[in-house]
């Protein structure tokens, strides 16, 4: 049987979910890819199911789960983008065992966040958030107890990644001293320093931001024992993701009195749209800064993330880029003009690039270049053959025992 060398543009389908930006849905169109499915919102159950079921390009932000499940539902997808730089929202080891690469954008809106830390940690310090409730509510507090300049304070930050460290440099810049805790050992910027134990940076900080990823090691890392190392009256900030942080137990942290106040923008479960309302125990405090998820929320972070990762679907289904998904071997390819390409992601195990050189010598096809990266788990190998007809040697990979995902590029 014939099988088509590969899928024509206008049959490649992109779902994009949660309004990521108009700029990708431009990229993909520049690209030549018109079959595109925009959704102004998150969708879940059987609507993201039937939404994404014969979807090829499925792009997403932080609210919409693909689990290892719904990927099983979604039979051709070959690639996911997350529009935002957290992955947490995604199976990533199923979609890396289904053959299909993650990418995300993972420093695209790090200053939008850096930049609303830095704003609430100002009001906290001066006390700005309780003064503003009090004055919409009719009463001139006028009082410099509890407030203070943040010049010469001392932040704490945890995880000193991409944000953490784009805060230490805004906060150092206007006169804080910042101290940071990571796992991994990491270049201070400027006069920052680091240091070893999470429970002197806790001591020692007048204001602690949190700035690591949702896994197993920060499930609640802040909890009511981590909450009563803190120095008292401490300023407490959470934009990294709700799950890090014991909820109740930082609610009780500021009945007490133990914390001056908090800006938290993420929480452990969130409303799905604004149709949902929001509950939590920090409502009932008005020294408390609560957002709805908004940290990488500007124009301008979803106008360079809504680039980014279209640019990285156009790369991927064009040339076959895998460079910077976070779930897969990583390939980085020249322009394949004058050859056809082909790409074959396959179970890591002996045998299969054997197999995969076989078909090439038995049909004396010239192997113009090849390309393999593996992990422990999947095999990713790219080639470029010199020959005009490759729908048969594709039908032949797809056959090879351990074959996950193979096509051709245009
Ligand atoms: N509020 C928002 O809208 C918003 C926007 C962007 C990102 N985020 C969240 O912020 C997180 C951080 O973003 P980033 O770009 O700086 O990520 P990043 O990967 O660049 O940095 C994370 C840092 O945390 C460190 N880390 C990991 N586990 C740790 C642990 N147990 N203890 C101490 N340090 C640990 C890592 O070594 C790394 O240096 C993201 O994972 C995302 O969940 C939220
Ligand atoms: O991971 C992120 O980048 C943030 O949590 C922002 O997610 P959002 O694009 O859904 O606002």
């Amino acid at each position: 049987m014939k099988i088509t060398n590969s899928l024509d543009k206008s049959k490649i389908k992109f779902v994009l979910l949660e309004g990521v930006h108009q700029n990708a849905v431009d990229i993909l169109k520049s690209a030549g890819y018109n079959n595109i499915h925009y959704y102004k919102e998150a969708l879940d159950g059987e609507d993201l199911i039937e939404a994404i079921k014969d979807a090829h390009f499925v792009g997403i932000r932080s609210r919409t789960h693909l689990s290892a499940e719904v990927l099983l539902q979604a039979k051709k997808l070959i690639a996911i983008g997350c529009f935002c730089i957290g992955t947490n929202q995604v199976d990533t080891e199923a979609a890396k065992c289904l053959g299909i690469p993650v990418f995300n954008a993972p420093f695209s809106n790090t200053r939008s966040v850096a930049e609303l830390v830095l704003a609430e940690i100002i009001l906290l310090m001066r006390k700005a958030v309780q003064a503003n409730m009090e004055v919409h509510r009719g009463l001139w507090n006028k009082s410099a107890v509890g407030a203070n300049e943040v010049r010469n304070k001392k932040l704490g930050i945890i995880g000193y990644g991409h944000i953490g460290s784009q805060l230490s440099i805004i906060a150092e810049s206007i006169g804080m001293q910042v101290s940071f805790y990571d796992i991994e050992n990491k270049l201070p910027l400027g006069n920052a320093k680091q240091v070893t134990s999470l429970e002197n940076l806790l001591a020692e900080s007048d204001v602690i931001s949190l700035h690591v990823p949702e896994n197993a090691s920060t499930k609640n890392m802040i909890n009511a024992q981590r909450l009563a190392q803190c120095k008292d009256g401490a300023v407490f900030i959470n934009a990294a993701r709700g799950t890090v942080v014991d909820i109740q137990a930082l609610a009780d942290a500021l009945k007490s009195g133990k914390l001056r106040g908090a800006g938290v923008d993420v929480f452990p479960v969130e409303p799905a749209s604004k149709d949902e309302p929001f509950v939590s125990p920090l409502c009932e405090f008005d020294n408390v800064i609560l957002t709805p998820h908004i940290g990488g929320s500007t124009s301008e972070a979803q106008e360079n993330i809504g680039t980014e990762v279209a640019s990285k679907f156009v790369k991927y289904s064009d040339n076959g880029s895998t460079l910077s998904a976070v779930n897969f071997p990583e390939v980085s390819l020249p322009e394949h003009s004058g050859a056809k390409r082909l790409l074959h992601i396959h179970a890591n195990k002996p045998g299969v690039m054997n197999q995969i050189n076989q078909i090439f010598m038995n049909e004396n096809t010239n192997i113009a270049a090849q390309y393999l990266q593996t992990d422990a788990q999947i095999g990713y190998v790219v080639i470029d053959v010199e020959a005009d007809d490759v729908a048969d040697t594709l039908a032949k990979l797809k056959a090879i025992d351990g074959t996950i995902k193979a096509r051709v590029l245009h």
